[in-house]
């Protein structure tokens, strides 16, 4: 029998929430901040990163997630960093991954909407044919930015409507962000065909998820963890199957939980609230997703089937096609089999 770090290592996986910048790599960053000679609060030395991702609290955090932000200037940027994420995710064994892209803090900051989506597009067909992972978009609107950045973001959204955009969201602080007021953008994006994923219960409690589910028609909430509060709203995500995308290690280092320990993972799965297993920012973080399963694993007591379910349940919970699903469920299927 494989031990599980060396069988999370081969599963193949699916990976539902994982931000664009936030998943630039250490050297990458470190690339794109030497081009700006000092310019950039962000250390031009790889090693010294480490020191530099550490977060007093979610505030701050968005803070320096936007300084990485402001080191992407051009598509070229924008193409290397995609790639980049699509060779480390097939290094992982990750075939499909909805990343959260946010076109408007780009755009804002000069690259024109359609060259920042040619560039997600071609790194995505470059990645599916140098490493066999399928990317598809999550557009999502900063939340510290306001309806300009909701109205921007659904522009960019149905106006470019780039192949891989799946899906409308909604990122940044919630304190002092409430969801209601992005109602008239997620109905106009649901009713162009787009999924709503927003972030919920990530920072707040239970009524902002509350929000979500009523105002945003979320079918999916990005974190959610605060819905352990509330046996009613847990009971009303087992009833309509509406999944959470649980990020553990994201939640202590954004200080959302004191400890891994303290995570709300092991109640909500006790509810019987759909999960899948994600690293959201995992270089700033200091993780990757085969982390984050062997966090699970014990947080949640898994063996290797155990393991292998959580893979299963992120594909049932993806946006791919039925198609693309009974592939992925039977390569993981064939996996877990093998390693028997
Ligand atoms: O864990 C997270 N929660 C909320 N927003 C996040 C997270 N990770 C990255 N972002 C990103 O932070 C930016 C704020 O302007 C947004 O782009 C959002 O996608």
């Amino acid at each position: 029998m494989t031990d599980l770090t060396s069988f999370i290592a081969g599963l193949p996986k699916a990976e539902l929430h994982v931000h664009h910048v936030g998943s630039a790599s250490p050297r990458i960053v470190a690339e794109l901040a030497a081009r700006h000679q000092g310019s950039s609060p962000v250390p031009a030395d790889p090693s010294l990163l480490a020191d530099y991702f550490e977060f007093r609290d979610f505030a701050h955090f968005v803070e320096i997630y936007l300084s990485v932000v402001d080191l992407i200037r051009d598509d070229e940027d924008v193409r290397l960093l995609t790639y980049e994420i699509g060779r480390e995710l097939g290094r992982q064994n990750v075939r499909y991954a909805e990343l959260t892209v946010t076109p408007y803090s780009s755009v804002r900051r000069g690259i024109p909407a359609k060259a920042f989506c040619e560039a997600i597009e071609d790194a995505r067909q470059s990645a599916a044919r140098d490493f066999g992972v399928q990317l598809r978009w999550c557009f999502d609107i900063p939340g510290e930015a306001g309806l300009a950045a909701a109205e921007e973001t659904l522009r960019i959204a149905l106006g470019e409507r780039p192949e891989g955009l799946v899906s409308f969201g909604l990122g940044g602080p919630e304190i002092g962000v409430p969801r209601p007021q992005f109602k008239p953008y997620f109905d106009q994006a649901r009713a162009a065909g787009l999924h709503s994923v927003p972030h919920a219960g990530e920072t707040t409690g239970p009524e902002t998820i509350w929000d979500a589910l009523r105002e945003l028609g979320a079918e999916r909430i990005g974190h959610g963890i605060a819905a352990a509060q509330d046996e009613r709203l847990m009971a009303h995500l087992a009833e309509h199957a509406i999944p959470l995308e649980v990020c553990p290690t994201s939640n202590l280092r954004t200080r959302a939980v004191a400890s891994l320990d303290e995570h709300p993972l092991a109640t909500l799965v006790a509810a019987g609230v759909p999960v899948s297993i994600n690293s959201d920012d995992p270089p700033m973080f200091g993780t990757s997703l085969e982390q984050e399963y062997a966090a699970a694993a014990r947080l949640l007591n898994l063996d290797t089937a155990g393991v292998a379910d959580l893979a299963r349940a992120a594909v049932r919970h993806s946006f791919l096609p039925a198609d693309g699903r009974t592939a992925l469920l039977a390569e993981i299927d064939a996996y877990a089999t093998a390693q028997g």
